[in-house]
């Protein structure tokens, strides 16, 4: 029956999720926990909710930039690379500037290069190219870079600390903050896995929930965590001593300061690092608030930043569709995909209310539907992302929220079942534009198609054409013969 196939849908769906929830969180801390969580490659540490962690509640009102960065990573299965060139502001802009083709350039310790090719990565990538030689400088070089998410940044400072770590010293040498407990646990990831033949090199997590006994000196290597706990252990417990950092790293600094408190944190720590002490920054962003804090963790910086591969809407035709209520653009929706075979599309709604409707009565009519909605934990979103990216699912219904920075390159047909709007009402150009666009280089071609309900919606429609000055034909959903001719 159609309601129990939807019903059979969401199970399946969070049954994935739970299976390929890869984080392998055993346990959640209690906050008077006793217990430390210190790992080499074999242990995970537990699960922490707390911590300006992931808010998904209240998904709607709020873009929760950490769950979406979190997202990201989950789902990443490939470096995005750029074919744009990295632009370089050296302190001492008289000193040459190196960069590198390979990682055997860089004379690593043999176990850190055995890791880094036992992660399958051949040769630095655009930002590593210039970011890595700079990292790894005698003396050690302040960085600010700034690139967007999933091109190599995470991956060049684990492998900058690993190589700085001197496993005989057994105390903290490198601490990295990030702005929520899960987004620390995904680099630590990475330190075990680009650390797993170099095993004398310890970790341990900094994040609310993990207590350690009062008077304790850390000995692992490595402190990753969230800025709170971090402050405490420098410097109200004194499980660190921050005069022996040798190198320290601020991750996520977009997500960072949208997080109230973690911005002064962070800069309450740098303060109590030595002169010598390696700053890097790394943000996926660079406005004016980021910038300005950048400057202020990171003295003396070198920078470097890669711009993102531009989108555009030239190899998209778009269309719109005139209709007076939610069912009347249902049932244009029903028509198209009469009219015209659709592989995969993604149906993008204003709230997560329209988009469980929606997903309730495509699914009603046959089809195999994915929803990504508000509720769901990041962990059980990536998952049905993974489904409609291996094509269990044809239609992925989404809010802008969940699905905002997502990238599912073999979608050809996008339908914004709502039009995208600020919290103002006003177009909001630059979704629609990343919700529709292609970059150049996988510029394949492809079909938007509009719904407008409203006179308020067609003039929301009617900008963002003058915006993109690029004319959005009108589509009668009611004539086959014409949405036949869209897809030609
Ligand atoms: N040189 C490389 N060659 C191949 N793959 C790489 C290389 N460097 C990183 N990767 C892989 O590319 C993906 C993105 O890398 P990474 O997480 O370091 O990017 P990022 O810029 O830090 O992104 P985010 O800010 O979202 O974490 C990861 O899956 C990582 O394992």
């Amino acid at each position: 029956m159609a309601t129990d196939s939807w019903a059979q849908a969401v199970d399946e769906q969070e049954a994935a999720a739970e299976s390929i929830s890869n984080l392998q969180i055993k346990e959640k801390p209690e906050e008077n926990g006793t217990a430390a969580y210190a790992t080499d490659s074999s242990s995970t540490p537990p699960k922490s909710g707390t911590e300006g962690g992931n808010k998904t509640t209240d998904e709607d009102d709020k873009d929760d930039k950490a769950a979406q960065s979190l997202l990201n990573k989950l789902i990443r299965s490939n470096l995005v690379d750029s074919t744009n060139q990295v632009e370089v502001l050296q302190r001492d802009p008289n000193s040459p500037l190196y960069s590198v083709k390979s990682f055997e350039e860089l004379r690593l310790k043999p176990q850190l290069l055995q890791g880094v090719y036992a992660m399958g990565f051949n040769r630095p990538s655009k930002i590593q190219e210039t970011a890595l030689p700079m990292m790894l400088a005698e003396p050690p070089q302040n960085l600010i870079a700034q690139s967007q998410s999933g091109t190599g940044k995470t991956a060049a400072f684990v492998l900058a600390m690993l190589s700085h770590v001197d496993p005989n010293n057994k105390y903290p040498q490198c601490l990295c903050v990030s702005p929520t407990y899960e987004l620390a646990l995904q680099t630590g990831k990475v330190i075990e896995q680009m650390g797993k033949h170099y095993p004398e090199v310890k970790l341990v997590y900094a994040i609310r929930g993990n207590k350690l006994p009062r008077g304790m000196k850390l000995q692992e290597h490595i402190v990753i965590g969230t800025p709170g706990t971090m402050l405490d252990w420098c410097t109200k417990f004194k499980f660190i001593d921050p005069k022996m950092i040798k190198v320290f790293v601020l991750d996520e600094a977009d997500v960072m300061i949208a997080t109230q408190g973690h911005q002064d944190q962070s800069i309450r720590i740098q303060r109590t690092l030595p002169k010598s002490c390696q700053m890097l920054l790394f943000s996926a962003t660079f406005e004016e608030s980021v910038w300005n804090f950048a400057q202020r963790i990171v003295p003396d910086p070198n920078i470097i930043k890669l711009k993102r591969e531009e989108e555009t809407l030239d190899t998209i035709k778009q269309y719109y569709v005139l209709c007076n209520s939610k069912e009347e653009k249902f049932q244009a929706l029903c028509n198209i995909y009469g009219a015209i075979t659709i592989a995969q599309a993604m149906i993008f709604c204003h709230t997560r209310k329209t988009a469980g409707w929606l997903a309730g009565e495509l699914s009603r009519e046959g089809h195999q539907v994915a929803l990504l909605s508000g509720e769901m934990q990041v962990e059980q979103r990536a998952a049905v992302i993974e489904r409609f990216r291996d094509g269990k699912e044809k239609v992925l219904v989404t809010t802008n929220v969940c699905a905002r920075g997502i990238d599912v390159e073999q979608v050809s047909v996008v339908i914004n079942f709502d039009l995208p709007v600020d919290k103002d009402g006003n177009p909001d150009n630059e979704t629609y534009l990343h919700r529709i666009g292609r970059t150049g280089r996988f510029g394949k071609r492809g079909l938007a198609i509009n719904m407008v309900d409203s006179k308020m919606s067609m003039n929301i429609l009617y900008r963002i054409q003058e915006h993109f000055n690029k004319k959005i034909e009108k589509l009668d959903t009611d004539d086959l013969d014409e949405i036949e001719k869209i897809a030609s």
